[in-house]
């Protein structure tokens, strides 16, 4: 009889959470379950979704038993895994960020530049609470982060709680291989095999063969060199809405730098600030849109469910991060050896890289444990940017511990995203602003 787990979804007001929990129960043959909690540190925000939840696991299976809790020890006590993805200051904070730093001319964006740096600053405190919690109460449990900004997140635990059983993840990569997977014939992202280096929402794909081990790279960035990630018939694209295509649409530009590789979507950022900013619209941002689109339509079914007290017809969909979460947890509980792209500490992985950077790579994955795949050398075009992005998210973590003013403005100043220190200044001034409450007092 295969043991059963007990997971504890943190941030469970999450708009992510009903398709987390689908997921799960979807995949009990692979991960059997004796308990599904949610935690949040809002009531409010976790019981808009807390009821339809609990009839979506009692209609899978009555014998998984249901939690939705604010009490971090009711959430913590015997749990096997953490799937975290928490919002500290919500999405409010997030439109902040985007607002603030298009003020000021800057790429305003969730993870990247000024609003990833804000929200970094943000998130510190909140996972490593939740961190504590769990090892408070469940010693033995795996917390599998998503929490963004998920490369500051990754520094702050590598330096902070440097022992604990966490895991940080992004399911960009799996966007990306989704798209891959179409443009070049393949059912399923799995039928292909990848290299990939970089950082967090920072890295290129090497490599990307069929099973039969014939490189398909050239042929993908061929296609991209046209029309980016979007199929040739952008109606077949499997973008969940405009923002995401137009994204995709300019990974055609981001090819044009470096043919040999094909990068994550999100150096867009980085690489084409101007033309982000120039299509930008300060008053109407991304958290705007997730407001307006995936937390009212999430929000709005699961109240659906909760009056009509059935799940049975419901337009949630099982997410495409959550894949990637059951794989992780079913590798470490089971020893599985899937091949997964994870946020760990390079240690020479990456040979011309520091050893102490939070780099993400193909790692193979087994029971309670992981083992970086060798990437030797990579190239000066892509080690210059992440020398300098890496420093940024360092500088983050250095502001956050010593409480300093001025390694926030060098953090801000280094980022490739702002143009001087002067733009840097007005930034960290109108954001410490915004954020009282939220980020250690500065001095
Ligand atoms: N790693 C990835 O690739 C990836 C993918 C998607 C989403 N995310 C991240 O997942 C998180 C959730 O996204 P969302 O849009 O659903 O956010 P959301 O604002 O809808 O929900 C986040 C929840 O976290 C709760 N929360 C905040 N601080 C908390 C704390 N200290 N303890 C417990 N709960 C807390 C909030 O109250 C809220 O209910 C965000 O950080 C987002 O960036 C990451
Ligand atoms: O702007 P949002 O809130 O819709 O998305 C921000 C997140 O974007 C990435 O996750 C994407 C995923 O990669 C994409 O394929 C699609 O499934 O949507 C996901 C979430 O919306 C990114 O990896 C996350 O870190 C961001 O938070
Ligand atoms: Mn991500």
């Amino acid at each position: 009889m295969k043991q059963k787990f007990s997971v504890v979804i943190a941030g469970g007001g999450s708009t992510y959470t009903p398709e987390i929990i689908l997921m799960l129960l979807d995949n009990l043959d692979k991960l059997p379950l004796r308990c599904i909690k949610l935690y949040d540190n809002d009531e409010d925000r976790q019981n808009k979704l807390a009821k339809a939840c609990e009839i979506i696991v009692k209609e899978k299976d009555p014998d998984i038993e249901f939690v939705a809790t604010t009490d971090p020890q009711t959430a913590y006590t015997d749990v096997d895994f953490c799937l975290a993805h928490i919002r500290v200051g919500q999405l409010p904070m997030r439109e902040m960020d985007e607002k603030i730093s298009l003020k000021h001319g800057v790429v305003g964006q969730e993870t990247c530049g000024p609003g990833g740096i804000a929200y970094g600053m943000r998130s510190i405190a909140g996972v490593l609470e939740n961190i504590d919690y769990m090892e408070k109460y469940s010693p033995n449990c795996w917390m599998l982060n998503y929490s963004n900004p998920a490369a500051i997140v990754a520094e702050a635990t590598r330096r902070l709680r440097p022992n604990s059983r966490v895991i940080n993840i992004c399911d960009m990569p799996i966007g990306l291989e989704n798209s891959y997977a179409q443009i070049l014939g393949f059912k399923d992202r799995k039928e292909m095999d990848i290299r990939y280096f970089g950082l967090n929402h920072f890295g290129w794909y090497t490599s990307i063969k069929d099973k039969d081990g014939n490189e398909l790279l050239p042929k993908l960035i061929e296609h991209q060199l046209k029309y980016g990630n979007c199929p040739e018939n952008e109606a077949e694209g499997n973008y969940t809405d405009d923002s995401w295509m137009e994204t995709a649409r300019k990974v055609k530009d981001l090819v044009r730098l470096d043919p040999t590789t094909t990068p994550n979507s999100y150096l867009q950022y980085y690489l084409y600030g101007d033309d982000m900013v120039a299509h930008s619209d300060p008053n109407y941002t991304r958290a705007n849109q997730v407001m307006d689109g995936r937390e009212k339509r999430v929000f709005g079914e699961c109240a659906r469910i909760a009056e009509v007290g059935t799940a049975k017809d419901t337009t949630l969909e099982i997410g495409i991060h959550a894949s990637f979460i059951v794989d992780l947890a079913t590798a470490l509980a089971f020893n599985t050896h899937e091949r997964m792209l994870l946020i760990v500490e390079n240690n020479g992985a990456i040979e011309n890289f520091p050893d102490d950077a939070m780099v993400e790579i193909p790692c193979i994955v087994g029971k309670d444990s992981y083992e970086p795949l060798s990437i030797g050398k990579i190239p000066t075009f892509q080690k210059g940017l992440m020398e300098q992005q890496v420093a940024v998210e360092k500088l983050v973590v250095d502001a956050w511990i010593e409480h300093s003013y001025l390694k926030l403005w060098q953090a801000l100043t280094l980022s490739k995203t702002v143009p001087s220190a002067n733009v840097a200044k007005a930034l960290l001034d109108d954001l410490i602003e915004a954020n009282k409450g939220y980020w250690p007092e500065l001095k």
